[in-house]
């Protein structure tokens, strides 16, 4: 079966000026964009609801988190409580990401609890997963991505998997220039697939999309495009530069 392509841009707390924010938009807007991929932004909180209205090409926006908390008193929390964002229009939100993990000592737990209420509130999730660099040399690889899966498996319904997109990010290639081989990306994903198959189902295994990220450029996408396995991408850096255009196209036929 054909799962269709995903791109998501994650800004992250990138750009700065208005005036970059505004290139980058023109440059999207502009561009002869591949209509079969499906295209995601997920700019700085501040920028989510303007970059939805002036995002052309199908282009939609993301969330970069979200609370698990509907709503109360938990001040700095705006425009990420997931019922907040669905109420917004916001189709999507990151969970998971390894910066999430890391920094904000979010567990795999609390990112099932916060994909949990981001379906909850009709949001869609791409769902982070990924190893750093000692596990990967630890052959854990396999074990790690498991374990932040399960924790997502234990609270979902099988159905809940068709809102759902898996990003893989081996945390050695964020932002580090080191991108996984085609061999690396292609085991990684095979593998997720193979964990969705025995522990949610085979249909869910076959239609969840799951893409790469992890220093994804204009350079390296078309090989990567190519691969069985990979459905798309989630690009960090790129994404703040034309070339994310390139990679938005990269599987065009
Ligand atoms: O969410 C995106 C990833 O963290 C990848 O970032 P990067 O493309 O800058 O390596």
């Amino acid at each position: 079966m054909s799962r269709q392509f995903f791109v998501g841009g994650n800004w992250k707390m990138n750009p700065v000026s208005r005036e970059e924010k505004k290139a980058l938009v023109n440059t999207l807007n502009s561009a002869d964009l591949d209509p079969a991929t499906e295209v995601v932004i997920a700019p700085p909180s501040l920028y989510i609801l303007p970059l939805k209205d002036t995002l052309k090409n199908n282009i939609q926006v993301s969330a970069q988190n979200c609370y698990e908390k509907p709503k109360g008193a938990f001040t700095g929390e705006i425009r990420r409580v997931a019922p907040q964002l669905a109420d917004a229009g916001i189709p999507y939100v990151i969970l998971g990401h390894s910066e999430r993990r890391k920094e904000f000592k979010e567990s795999d737990e609390l990112v099932a609890g916060k994909t949990k209420a981001a379906l909850e509130s009709k949001l869609k999730v791409i769902l982070c997963v990924g190893e750093d660099k000692d596990q990967r040399e630890a052959g854990e690889t396999a074990a790690v991505v498991n374990r932040q899966l399960q924790a997502v498996v234990n609270v979902l319904t099988p159905g809940d998997w068709s809102q759902i997109v898996i990003a893989y990010e081996p945390v050695w290639a964020i932002g580090t220039g080191i991108v996984a081989t085609p061999e690396q990306a292609q085991e990684a994903h095979a593998d997720i697939r193979a964990f969705l198959k025995r522990q949610v189902s085979p249909e869910v295994a076959e239609k969840t999309r799951i893409i790469y990220g992890g220093s994804v450029s204009a350079n390296n996408c078309n090989n990567l495009a190519t691969l069985p396995d990979v459905d798309g991408f989630l690009v960090g850096g790129a994404s703040l530069t034309a070339q994310f255009v390139d990679i938005i196209n990269s599987k065009r036929k």
